[in-house]
């Protein structure tokens, strides 16, 4: 079973708590926070506030992606705006598993993300102290790309080298998922679905969001 994380940056974000509202109503289970600073990735979203608030208009989990310099630096502002897991790249962390005993360090969940040219070999030795490894499907920074087929071979390596450990760890994948293509990423051992564009740019959320859960089970 597939738990799916809409990612707000493709919401209406003059209508937020509206379209918040909507995947809330059709079964996701968690809510994609996009942060992008300008640096690590070329486009600028949202910080803590808008985070904080957000916190207690729904009861998704607030599943917040750090595409920014210097994670360890705003960790705290994060926690306190209310996120549950806190997911930072492995490209942006000089010190990563610091880091993530840092993110630990509050009760919230941990996860680390690999851009697409990113090796598995980076998170190898720090696997066991993860919640969750989010395989980026796109290279970070926009909303609406087109998914690395290449991708789905790295995701199905992650799986094998999670299951050789015997470690129950989530795999999230991230970046042009929709009904079409969750097949393949479900398949290859993805339980984390993050959609951004396919969900909130559909005419209909509820059966977007239906579509993906079923497809990932085909
Ligand atoms: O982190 C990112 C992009 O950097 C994503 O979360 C996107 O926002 C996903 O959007 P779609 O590719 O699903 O439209
Ligand atoms: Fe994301």
């Amino acid at each position: 079973m597939v738990k799916i994380a809409p990612s707000i940056l493709s919401a209406d974000f003059s209508n937020l708590i509206a379209d918040i509202k909507k995947v809330e109503v059709a079964g996701c289970e968690l809510l994609h926070i996009d942060v992008m600073d300008g640096h690590f990735v070329p486009n600028i979203t949202l910080g803590p506030p808008i985070i904080k608030s957000l916190k207690g208009k729904t009861n998704m989990i607030f599943d917040v992606h750090l595409m920014i310099e210097n994670p360890d630096k705003y960790i705290k502002d994060f926690v306190e705006a209310g996120a549950d897991i806190i997911t930072v790249h492995s490209e942006a962390s000089v010190h990563l598993h610091r880091t993530i005993q840092y993110i630990k360090s509050f009760n919230v969940k941990a996860a680390v993300a690999l851009n697409p040219a990113t090796p598995l070999k980076d998170i190898e030795y720090i696997l066991d102290d993860l919640d969750m490894v989010l395989i980026m499907t796109v290279n970070p920074g926009f909303g609406g790309q087109d998914f690395i087929m290449s991708m789905v071979k790295k995701i199905a390596d992650l799986k094998r080298m999670i299951d050789s450990k015997n470690l129950k760890i989530d795999i999230q994948v991230d970046g042009g998922i929709k009904p079409s293509n969750v097949h393949l990423v479900a398949d290859a051992g993805a339980n984390v679905i993050v959609a951004g564009s396919a969900i909130f740019n559909s005419d209909n959320i509820e059966e977007t969001v239906k579509a993906i859960r079923t497809n990932a089970s085909k």
